[in-house]
């Protein structure tokens, strides 16, 4: 059997979004990287100054968001307008033929609406599926698709998604075209035991440190979502999954924290 190529299936979190320096930086390598990738990208803090600007106060639950119809206008914005396309503008910038992906467009992902029990997530998308052929073909033509966090339902409605989901979903749905690799970057240098102190990253979670951290609350917010997102991925055959800090991009053997099952 012919060996699969490689694909990179990297994810950039809102703090970074927010740095000029540092987007600027992870863009500039990651558009040098020659073979086939996809980015996903949040932009929650974005999209959160925002609410509070137009008199909009945002709910997170556990690191997710609470979408109201009104908070659903502005995700949808931020992420699919304003953060995506300054995104694939700066790639192209850079050399990198990108192209920005909601997941409505080429029907890329398809989510439910969540059920409202037993918390009402409001307009918060579950995937259901990922159309793996439709992302293949845009990166056998050269293209690298550039993803946000909104989804859609196929029924004309737009869904807010967990921009850490979708990457996993995205990574899991590549695994048969290619060998895949997912990594989460972030403004930290890893998944830390003491949140205040970059020294202390943990090299390597497996499942079973995993529920020692959850149970020892050393993991919290955001982070608690990245994580579960991770080990779905792993129970669904994606080998390994870096958590790390954008310098992992240009510089693979930085000290960070790699998650596998065992
Ligand atoms: N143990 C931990 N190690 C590192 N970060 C943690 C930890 N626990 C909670 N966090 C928080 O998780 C955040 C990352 O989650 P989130 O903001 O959703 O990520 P992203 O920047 O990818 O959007 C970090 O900025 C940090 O505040
Ligand atoms: C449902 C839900 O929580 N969606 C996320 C999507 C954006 C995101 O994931 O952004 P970061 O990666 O920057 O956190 C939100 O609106 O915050």
């Amino acid at each position: 059997m012919r060996k699969k190529q490689k694909l990179l299936v990297a994810k950039i979190g809102g703090n970074i979004i927010e740095d000029q320096v540092q987007l600027q930086q992870f863009l500039a390598d990651f558009a040098q990287l020659k073979q086939p990738k996809i980015l996903i990208h949040g932009g929650g803090k974005e999209a959160t100054k925002l609410a509070a600007k137009l008199g909009i106060e945002t709910t997170m639950i556990a690191g997710r968001r609470v979408t109201t119809a009104e908070e659903l206008d502005i995700v949808v914005q931020i992420y699919a307008g304003l953060v995506n396309k300054s995104i694939v503008a700066t790639l192209q910038k850079y050399g990198c033929d990108a192209i920005g992906m909601s997941g409505a467009d080429a029907n890329a992902i398809s989510a439910d609406k969540r059920p409202a029990k037993p918390i009402d997530y409001g307009y918060a998308g579950d995937i259901k599926s990922v159309n793996g052929t439709s992302i293949n073909k845009l990166i056998e033509i050269g293209l690298v698709p550039v993803f946000c966090a909104v989804t859609h339902d196929n029924k004309g409605q737009l869904l807010n998604t967990n921009a850490d989901t979708i990457a996993a979903e995205l990574a899991v749905a590549m695994s048969p075209y290619f060998e895949t690799s997912l990594f989460y970057c972030f403004e930290l240098p890893g998944v830390l035991t003491d949140i205040h102190d970059n020294d202390s990253v943990i090299e390597h979670i497996n499942l079973e440190t995993y529920n020692a951290l959850k149970k020892a609350e050393t993991i919290r917010d955001g982070m608690l979502p990245k994580l579960q997102n991770c080990f779905e991925a792993l129970h669904r055959n994606l080998k390994e999954v870096h958590i790390a800090n954008a310098e992992f991009i240009s510089n693979p053997n930085c000290k960070h924290t790699k998650l596998t099952l065992q």
